[in-house]
């Protein structure tokens, strides 16, 4: 099997040791005594964010108003100013990201704007395993145009974990006008190819985006190169932006000058947008697809917050992370053999995003008792453990203490003190 001294804590430190982004570790509020393994819902608040967030607060102290177009980041460029630094995470051109809105509302935006059903091609393509929040949105923009929600079509999944590039490319008919899917999926962690799809879109005619919720900051994107239509995303997950942290959207330049479909006087071409007439000029950019005021305070974390991913690099981040996750399986082959955990996130490298998932029929009452016993996971009702170790703050320790935490948990069944149910967020 495995070479024992792999299983050892002092192997873990070594490979700490060897860690070439450790250094950011310290940049991060760590809770004392607790391993967070729940970045990928929530990132930690870094020491660079709270930094910029009190530096943006202090500009509104000092220049009120003028703070629209003063001090070292002016309230007006900022959306544009955080999507050139989040392009190079996602493989874009700078003008081809904005940072505005929420993932939902984005989406939102994004489907008013590119679909436009028009003879046959009348239908939405998603897929089962999204997050709810997607399909809603879909479904509601279809029931706007005046359809039913059965053209929306979701392709199924076989094993209910996963998803088959063949099958949904299988369902790229000749009625579909649209394909919105996940990057990565929320549960299992499967990365999509998002090159294969958007070139079997484009040869059918489709248009294709992804919600970037659970790559962004994880795994490098070449969105622009795949010629991808639209993403989306939030920014308070791998990205570290805080809750409810302002989101962001990409559109291919291709589409540029493309009538949004929700228009608002922030996606104003910039020159115009104070001359307040009632004629929109849209911006010629990304930007075009904002709404209204940019809510600086839940952006303002992001200036700093990004610095690292830049310092850091996100092939790095990635590669780093990769080990993270690979470690971890190890040690759940090698340790937890006998408590019935089945690992349902893909195990090759190259479909394998940020976490690790775990499925056991106890998995709300394990996770009740990690949290008691120092470690934070994340439940997803009704049987899933998610573990996201991420590059920037947790270590190889963390992944080997959590893993002989849940041993511990398992042997001396810890868990049955709490309900099997789950509380009210997870
Ligand atoms: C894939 C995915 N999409 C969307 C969301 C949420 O959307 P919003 O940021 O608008 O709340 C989440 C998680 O909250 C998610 O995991
Ligand atoms: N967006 C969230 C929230 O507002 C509250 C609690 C959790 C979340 C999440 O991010 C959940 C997350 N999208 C998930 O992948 O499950």
């Amino acid at each position: 099997m495995y070479p024992e001294k792999n299983l050892h804590e002092a192997y873990a430190r070594q490979l700490d040791e060897q860690d070439d982004l450790k250094r950011f570790r310290d940049e991060f509020y760590l809770q004392t005594g607790k391993i967070y393994l729940d970045g990928n819902s929530l990132g930690l608040l870094s020491k660079r964010a709270e930094k910029s967030l009190m530096e943006l607060l202090e500009t509104w102290k000092t220049f009120g108003i003028d703070g629209w177009t003063k001090g070292d980041h002016p309230w007006f460029y900022i959306s544009e100013r955080l999507g050139e630094l989040c392009a190079p995470l996602i493989g874009a051109n700078p003008e081809e990201v904005i940072i505005t809105g929420s993932t939902t509302s984005n989406l939102h935006q994004l489907a008013a704007t590119f679909y436009q059903p028009k003879g046959r091609k009348t239908k939405m393509l998603a897929d089962e395993l999204n997050f709810p929040t997607d399909i809603y949105a879909l479904k509601s923009q279809l029931e706007i145009h005046g359809y039913d929600t059965s053209h929306l079509v979701r392709v199924k999944s076989g094993d209910g974990q996963t998803l088959q590039e063949e099958d949904v490319i299988a369902a790229m008919s000749e009625d579909v006008a649209l394909i919105v899917l996940p990057s990565v999926l929320y549960r299992s962690g499967q990365i999509l190819d998002m090159k294969r799809l958007t070139e079997e879109a484009h040869a059918r005619d489709i248009l294709i985006g992804f919600d970037l919720c659970h790559s962004i900051g994880a795994i490098p994107h070449a969105l622009s190169e795949w010629g991808v239509d639209f993403a989306f995303w939030c920014t308070y997950k791998y990205l570290n932006g805080g809750p409810g942290a302002v989101g962001g959207l990409y559109v291919n330049q291709k589409h540029f000058g493309k009538k949004p479909g929700l228009a608002g006087w922030f996606g104003s071409n910039k020159e115009k947008q104070f001359d307040l007439e009632h004629d929109f000029q849209a911006a010629d950019t990304a930007g075009a697809y904002q709404v209204g005021t940019p809510h600086i305070l839940s952006a303002a974390p992001l200036l700093g917050s990004l610095e690292m991913f830049h310092e850091a690099g996100i092939e790095k981040i990635r590669a780093k992370s990769l080990r993270l996750t690979e470690y971890m399986m190890m040690l759940i082959d090698a340790e937890l053999s006998e408590y019935d955990f089945k690992v349902a996130n893909p195990s090759e490298a190259a479909k394998r995003g940020g976490h690790i998932y775990l499925e056991h029929a106890e998995a709300a009452r394990i996770c009740k008792a990690l949290k008691e016993n120092g470690v934070i996971p994340d439940f997803r009702s009704p049987t899933g453990i998610r573990l996201a170790p991420v590059a920037l703050y947790n270590t190889f320790s963390d992944v080997w203490q959590t893993i002989q935490t849940l041993k511990a948990i398992m042997q001396e069944k810890r868990y049955e003190k709490f309900t099997n149910t789950r509380d009210v967020v997870a």
